[in-house]
């Protein structure tokens, strides 16, 4: 991009400027044309566009979680119903982190977020959803105190990340797997540290702790050391007692 002058020479061309100003119509200035009516909207579908909007939802994310205190993010399917073994036990994974004194963190969907949402907020303490833009229209569930809605799956993950010290995982389906797979190559690749995953009911991981072991360490795909990033709790006690072992716990015993 040339400098404001517009102008180069050959025998002491400038460097390229990151950010330089860019000539507008003939006396036109960044100001005018910034206050100037839009002809068309179509702006706003832009590639710089959203990457204003995709900054505004890590600051707004900022904003809303900098101050919660020691947290842990519990996931597991949209789809469990009240009343069924894993909604219930999230209920009661909820409502022990409460107790425990940190808050809870979920995708603000239904199902089994919901339920640790319940949870948290029966036992009267923070419960936080980061909901997500989906083409079917969902909403909150009703059971979140403090909600933040994102556009993006990215700028989200990162705060059930950056915002808690430790992640519970209830049965579910791909969005949980894909949560699940995130967190366990974060912690892989030293990205997060003191950072336990506790996946609730051997049942159903069982098989995908077999197949990681038989299948990825024999390969050599994954180191056998890998394995242990995952700890198996049957029990919602059993869970919150071995997420609680990690950075939160430490954090609510130094409050
Ligand atoms: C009934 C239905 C599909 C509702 C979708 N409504 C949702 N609202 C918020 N987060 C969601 C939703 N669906 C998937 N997710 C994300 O993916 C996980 C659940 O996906 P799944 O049901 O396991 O695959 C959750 O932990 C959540 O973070």
């Amino acid at each position: 991009m040339n400098a404001p002058t517009g102008s180069t020479s050959s025998s002491r061309r400038r460097k390229p400027l990151l950010g330089g100003w860019r000539k507008g119509p003939a006396g036109s200035t960044a100001d005018s044309r910034l206050l100037d009516t839009e002809p068309s909207s179509d702006f706003t579908h832009t590639d710089p566009w959203r990457v204003m909007r995709i900054q505004s939802e890590f600051v707004q994310g900022f904003d809303a979680l900098a101050e919660i205190g020691p947290a842990i993010s519990v996931f597991g399917s949209a789809r469990t119903k009240p009343g069924s073994r894993h909604y219930e036990t999230g209920v009661e994974v909820g409502r022990l982190l409460v107790e425990a004194g940190v808050a809870v963190i979920t995708g603000g969907g239904p199902g089994s977020m919901e339920a640790a949402n319940r949870g948290a907020s029966e036992a009267g303490g923070l419960s936080i959803g980061l909901g997500i833009e989906l083409p079917f229209e969902q909403g909150m569930n009703q059971w979140v105190g403090r909600g933040v809605d994102f556009r993006y799956f990215f700028a989200r993950k990162t705060m059930f990340v950056k915002y808690a010290q430790g992640f519970v995982v209830l049965p579910g389906g791909l969005g949980t797997l894909d949560e699940l797979f995130e967190a366990m190559v974060l912690v892989q690749t030293s990205k997060v540290t003191q950072f336990p995953i506790v996946l609730v009911d051997s049942i159903f991981w069982s098989p995908l702790l077999a197949w990681i072991k038989d299948v990825m360490v024999v390969e050599g795909l994954v180191s056998p050391g890998d394995v242990d990033i995952l700890q198996l709790a049957d029990t919602a006690e059993e869970a919150v007692a071995l997420v609680m072992a990690g950075g939160a716990g430490k954090r609510v015993a130094a409050s």
